[in-house]
């Protein structure tokens, strides 16, 4: 990849572009709309130095924990199993950061030209990624991963030995906050009150980064999903009172809020799996009062990540859902923790709401407050285990009271999906951590980092969390496309606008060709001479800039 622009520097610690952000404001006023394009240039910064990650996984001893430590450990060695339908070999499958494409623009002849996502910044590389956890099982990974039967027993076989050498730290269990079926496996526990359990969390962080001399470190919550905390003046509307709650030992203080305090304080990006509100007012002021990042909610998997495909396309289309069902049974132990009801209530917020923005978006289809039926069905039904068999029904109305309905069966390996996405959530949490803006034209403007709340990760998460005043936007292709055009402005390149417009009209009264790349390149100042500089992840930046 050579991009020639005069607008992108590499340093040795830096790569730096000058970049025209261009957005719109619109006023409402009068049943009219004015428009206000803004342009506004801006200086972007990423460090290009990739840290030593470290992740501390916390329910490491479930089907996505077990399966995650699984792949990351196959992927290194680059193991293949037979099967019976042959010869597999371990992969990334399901990751954007491994395993996407990012259009990167045209050739000559007009034809698209792509590029792996992780080569346009550095990102982390997996295979160095240091994994520890927590669970309240105390049982070893190498006899989780047997008991999530998730993946081939002969290449369950070749990990076994070194996983079973992985034990996850004890960990806090209030039994109120997920289903009592939970009990049987809580053997691994931290005694003593909240705010010692805490305390204990912080130290295990500490002694992790000592003990593993990682530069950096992500706490992912991938341990069951609990059922929602209250949200009250007095409990944890402020970091003072969450803080004063610990502290006082309060029920309504959940383990995966007293983990995001630790991770927190201990500087650590923290990033929710599940759909409980761990993030409640409290700890947000406390990520940002630290300048720390947090993440979530929920992993983007399946049935959901497809509704945000499907209602997309729909009300993009002029065509108006009017009843959406999403049925699924599954046998795993995720399935029996949200037998429970106050679990699965959690999940159903979470699977329900993704549809809230795109028919907001649609007043010619919907009137306001109208929306569709929709309705989410799990089911517990052991013996098919992390097998999801999942059902969904959109039915439409199309023109002329005519009615589409669309019928879809989905069954997957469910840990299969979630595992690829909390790689990417680490390691694009991790790179939004070394990217940096400030405003191009004021000579004493600071580099200013993202917003604690990584609202970028939400192609990713079921109910993404936005900076407060932000738009929740559950569009998949909206969500990826924010994740693509920030890697393009980190190397100075425009968002694919997918305009083409040189393929739409005659452009050869401005033609864009190899002469014309070339003369336009002597305009901007470039010398013969370019400048080539490998970057660490193979890209070679051809500027004029010297
Ligand atoms: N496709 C998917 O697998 C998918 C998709 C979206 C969200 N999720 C969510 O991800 C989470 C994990 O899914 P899973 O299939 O791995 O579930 P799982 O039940 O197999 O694993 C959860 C693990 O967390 C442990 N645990 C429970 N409470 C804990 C605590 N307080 N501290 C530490 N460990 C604790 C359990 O012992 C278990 O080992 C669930 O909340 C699930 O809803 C999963
Ligand atoms: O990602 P998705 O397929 O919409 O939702 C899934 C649920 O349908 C499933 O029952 C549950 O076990 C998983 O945790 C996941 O949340």
């Amino acid at each position: 990849m050579e991009i020639s622009s005069p607008n992108v520097k590499y340093s040795e610690n830096f790569i730096d572009t000058v970049y025209d952000y261009n957005t719109t404001f619109v006023e409402k006023s009068n049943g009219k709309l004015l428009v206000h394009p803004i342009t506004k240039r801006i200086d972007i910064r990423t460090e290009r130095n990739v840290p030593k990650l470290g992740l501390m996984l916390v329910g490491m001893g479930g089907n996505n924990g077990s399966t995650l430590i699984a792949a990351l450990e196959a992927n290194r060695q680059k193991l293949t199993w037979r099967t019976k339908e042959g010869l597999k070999e371990a992969n990334w499958f399901g990751s954007i950061t491994q395993s996407a494409t990012v259009l990167l623009g045209s050739d000559f002849e007009g034809k698209d030209v792509y590029a792996p996502m992780n080569e346009f910044v550095p990102m982390v590389n997996p295979e160095n990624i240091i994994v520890d956890g927590w669970d309240i099982s105390s049982m070893n990974i190498g006899d989780a991963m047997r008991r999530a039967k998730v993946l081939d027993v002969n290449l369950q076989d070749q990990l076994y030995k070194k996983l079973s050498q992985i034990s996850p730290r004890p960990s806090i269990y209030f039994p109120d906050f997920i289903a009592a079926n939970q009990l049987d496996r809580a053997d691994n526990l931290i005694l003593g009150t909240k705010y010692e359990q805490f305390m204990k969390i912080r130290d295990d962080i500490r002694e992790f980064k000592k003990t593993n001399e990682v530069d950096k470190v992500v706490v992912l919550w991938t341990a069951n999903t609990e059922r929602f905390c209250d949200v009250r003046e007095g409990l944890n509307s402020t970091m003072q009172e969450l803080e004063t709650s610990l502290k006082n030992n309060e029920s309504e203080i959940s383990p995966s809020t007293i983990f995001a305090m630790a991770a927190i304080l201990e500087g650590c990006i923290y990033i929710n799996g599940s759909p409980q509100n761990t993030f409640v007012p409290g700890v947000i002021e406390m990520a940002e009062k630290y300048g720390a990042f947090i993440a979530g909610d929920d992993f983007k998997s399946g049935q959901t990540k497809l509704k945000s495909v499907l209602v997309d396309f729909l009300v993009g289309a002029g065509i108006k859902p009017v009843s959406i069902v999403s049925y699924n049974h599954l046998g795993n132990n995720d399935g029996k923790n949200l037998n429970s009801p106050s679990q699965f209530r959690s999940k159903e917020i979470s699977k329900s709401n993704v549809v809230d923005d795109m028919v907001e978006s649609n007043e010619i289809l919907y009137k306001p407050k109208e929306h569709p039926d929709h309705c989410v069905v799990i089911k517990y039904v052991p013996y098919v285990g992390d097998s999801k068999r999942a059902m969904d029904e959109y039915t439409s109305e199309i023109m002329m009271g005519g009615h589409n309905t669309l019928v879809i069966h989905n069954t997957c390996e469910d840990s299969l999906l979630a595992t690829p996405l909390i790689l990417d959530l680490v390691i694009l949490g991790e790179l939004c951590s070394r990217i940096k803006i400030r405003d191009h034209t004021k000579s004493d403007a600071k580099f200013e980092s993202c917003k604690s709340v990584l609202s970028l990760l939400s192609y990713l998460c079921k109910a993404p969390l936005v900076p407060k005043g932000s738009q929740v936007v559950n569009s998949l292709f909206r969500q990826r496309a924010a994740i693509e055009n920030i890697l393009r402005a980190c190397v100075g390149l425009s968002p694919n606008s997918h305009m083409a417009l040189e393929h739409r009209f005659d452009f050869s009264s401005i033609p864009i060709n190899q002469k014309t790349v070339e003369s336009s390149l002597k305009l901007n100042g470039y010398t013969n001479g370019f400048h080539e500089e490998k970057t660490s992840n193979g890209i070679v930046v051809e500027n004029g800039i010297h």
